[in-house]
């Protein structure tokens, strides 16, 4: 059997060096519109956020990916030492390798000793909560990192194509979920990993009270491709049937306005294929409130923390420029800024039903 560490550094290891990115966001169908008389300067652009009950410079954060072994809690620690510096946000990666395995936590409590006042998510699988996780395990999550919200990870496509994966996704889960959210002092955040989430998944969490969401849509990293790779190293069977679902999935423009649409009142992080300010923007003027990175800022935080320095400024300026040109000098102003959707992605949200002037009034009303 495949024990999890093992699985932990192979998932680091295979998205540093295989090609782990499939299908598309359709960030290429969302246009801003170009202003050429904004009426202020480029310096006058601010981008300053709330988020969790913290303010944060921009609307960035790196969202959970690692943790459980102490190569991958120095990533942890870079990624916090760079975003509390940037006055950003981060998740940690999924933290039940803490929970079964006690030593490991300081990977994931580095986190909180190195960024003390920035908003910080904790990460458990929804596959745990029919396998006797509960309030319990949440909290311990939670404390181990002084955590601002828990995200869930949703990952049955993942699951399904890992090797000693458990694609048990009950309704149980849902149920367990809503049940723990009524005893917790922090956010449940339903965040998906590489899939995206759909209206349906979305209603079934917000009608209860469940009002954080993070995207996570196809365009960026495909789990199915991590755990294929990690299948073909095994003579896995099932890794020829995951070349089917490489780009399976909902594209993360898509999953934005879908979750949009449902969580009117919500918090939406929009993150999947997320690569540069400008999709930030993109992200935000589409109903998001927050753009999240993972794969690039892995990329950078191993190279060191001048490089994932570097690269979040590259962002924040794009993101600036994105602003400036459409006339938008603040964040509020960008999500109620005019945009133009593109055929792919219009043929997509006619085909779900949703009305685009319906949906422009619901994304301005922000
Ligand atoms: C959430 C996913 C994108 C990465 C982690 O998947 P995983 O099945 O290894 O996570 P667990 O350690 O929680 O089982
Ligand atoms: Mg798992």
């Amino acid at each position: 059997n495949i024990s999890i560490t093992n699985r932990k550094i192979e998932h680091v290891e295979i998205c540093l060096y295989e090609n782990v990115e499939f299908g598309s966001t359709l960030f290429e169908d969302v246009t801003l519109i170009h202003q050429s008389l904004p009426g202020f300067s480029l310096a006058d652009v601010s981008t300053t956020t709330n988020f969790l009950g913290k303010k944060m410079s921009a609307p960035i954060i790196i969202t959970g990916m690692t943790g459980g072994l102490p190569e991958l809690g120095k990533i942890n620690e870079t990624i916090a030492e760079v975003i509390e510096e940037l006055g950003l946000g981060m998740g940690v990666g999924s933290q039940r390798i803490a929970i079964e395995k006690k030593e490991t936590k300081e990977t994931f409590s580095i986190v909180r000793k190195k960024a003390p006042n920035s908003p910080i998510i904790a990460n458990l699988g929804a596959p745990q909560f029919v396998k006797g996780y509960s309030l319990e395990q949440v909290e311990e999550a939670i404390q181990m990192i002084e955590a601002d919200a828990i995200a869930i990870h949703f990952n049955s496509a993942q699951e399904v194509f890992q090797p000693e994966g458990e694609p048990n996704y009950s309704i149980e889960i849902l149920y367990k979920l809503i049940d723990i959210s009524k005893s917790l002092k922090v956010p449940i955040i339903i965040k998906e990993s590489g899939s995206g989430l759909s209206m349906e998944v979305t209603k079934m969490f917000y009608e209860n009270g469940i009002k954080y969401f993070d995207t996570s849509g196809t365009g960026g990293t495909s789990w199915v491709s991590v755990e294929m790779y990690r299948g073909l190293r095994r003579n896995n069977w099932k890794a020829e049937s995951a070349k089917l679902f490489l780009d399976w999935g909902i594209p993360t423009a898509a999953s934005i306005v879908e979750v949009r649409s449902i969580a009117q009142d919500g918090t939406i992080i929009g993150s999947g294929g997320v690569r540069n300010g400008l999709e930030v923007a993109k992200a935000i003027a589409l109903g998001a409130d927050i753009g999240g990175f993972a794969l690039p800022a892995l990329k950078a935080a191993v190279k060191g923390k001048e490089s994932l320095m570097n690269f979040l400024k590259k962002v924040i300026f794009e993101l600036k420029v994105a602003m400036f040109l459409s006339g938008n000098k603040t964040i509020g102003e960008l999500k109620k800024t005019p945009i133009v959707i593109g055929k792919e992605l219009r043929n997509w949200l006619d085909s779900r039903g949703i009305n685009l002037s319906y949906y422009d009034s619901v994304r301005k009303r922000r």
